[in-house]
């Protein structure tokens, strides 16, 4: 039978074929080779009543992110927490950069019931960088209403920090109750956390990936390659002497000279140079 990986949890796939959700463990060719089937796959698997089935193949896919482990997606909503926890530029920078090129990016602001100054703070410095990007809060139906119409006939992966908000975006979205953790006033760390990745569903086409948080990412790349991921840059470059400027000592920089004009946000150059020095270090290895 063909069908999709909606679900990985211990171990068991779990895929979705004709209104019926079958249970599988990965077997047969995949334990020798390197294809391991994520959710979001199309497989060919084999199941008999009351016995767990197994997956046979896995059909090629239109693509693959690694952080969150998802394939076949048509853009990722990189969510971002205005405060609880307080957003970090830098790791957002960093995951943007790990998709750029790969798969359509959208960003949303969450949260901004807590602090509209700063979400509309950072929502200019995606704005200005040429993202689509929103703020939104579940308090306020009008904000997930617009961000909805932007996940309709679309495979959506929501990728962010532990308790930026993706389940409960999920929920609102889908009109599907799902746990969300509360925060806890202590630690002010989400308390349910989504622990493994799940496909969820609604109307219009509507196909998202809610997965689990992470808090730091290490980029696949080559430092010298990072100025391509940067999508403002491309704007200013034929303003540098030099045709493989790194942006960083050269003389004569148009993104430098971008940066002291406004043009660019200066906290994606400083994210720049800081994630090209991360990158740099690791290449002496
Ligand atoms: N004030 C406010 N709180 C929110 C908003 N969205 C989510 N929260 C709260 O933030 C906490 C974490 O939300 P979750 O949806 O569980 O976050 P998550 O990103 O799915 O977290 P993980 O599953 O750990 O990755 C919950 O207590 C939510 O109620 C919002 O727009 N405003
Ligand atoms: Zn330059």
């Amino acid at each position: 039978m063909k069908g999709k990986i909606v679900k990985l949890t211990g171990g068991f796939y779990y895929i979705y074929t004709d209104q019926r959700i079958y249970e599988t463990r990965a077997r047969g060719n995949f334990r020798h080779s390197d294809i391991k089937p994520v959710v979001g796959d199309i497989v060919e698997f084999k199941y008999e009543e009351d016995k767990l089935g197994y997956i046979e193949e896995v059909y090629p896919r239109k693509n693959i992110l690694k952080r969150p482990p998802v394939a076949n997606v048509d853009q990722v909503l990189i969510v971002v927490p205005t405060k609880d926890p307080k957003y970090n530029l830098n790791l957002i920078d960093k995951m943007i950069a790990g998709y750029e090129g790969k798969v359509d990016i959208l960003i949303a602001i969450n949260k901004y019931d807590l602090d509209k100054e700063e979400a509309e703070k950072v929502m200019a410095i995606y704005r200005k960088a040429g993202f689509k990007t929103f703020m939104i809060s579940y308090k306020f139906d009008f904000t997930i209403d617009l961000l909805r119409k932007y996940l309709e006939n679309k495979t959506t992966a929501l990728s962010g920090v532990s308790a930026a908000g993706k389940s409960t975006i999920a929920s609102h979205i889908l009109k599907k109750e799902i746990q969300v953790g509360d925060i806890s006033e202590k630690t002010r760390r989400g308390r349910h956390t989504t622990r493994h990745t799940e496909l969820l569903f609604g109307e219009n086409e509507t196909y998202l990936f809610d997965t689990p948080g992470f808090s730091s990412l290490d980029l696949d790349m080559k430092a010298d390659d990072l100025k391509d991921r940067f999508r403002e840059f491309k704007e200013f470059q034929n303003n540098c002497q030099f045709k493989d400027c790194k942006h960083i000592n050269e003389p004569k920089c148009g993104i430098k000279d971008a940066v002291s004009e406004d043009e660019i946000p200066i906290t994606r150059y400083n994210n720049y140079l800081s994630i090209y020095n991360e990158l740099k270090e690791k290449e002496k290895y």
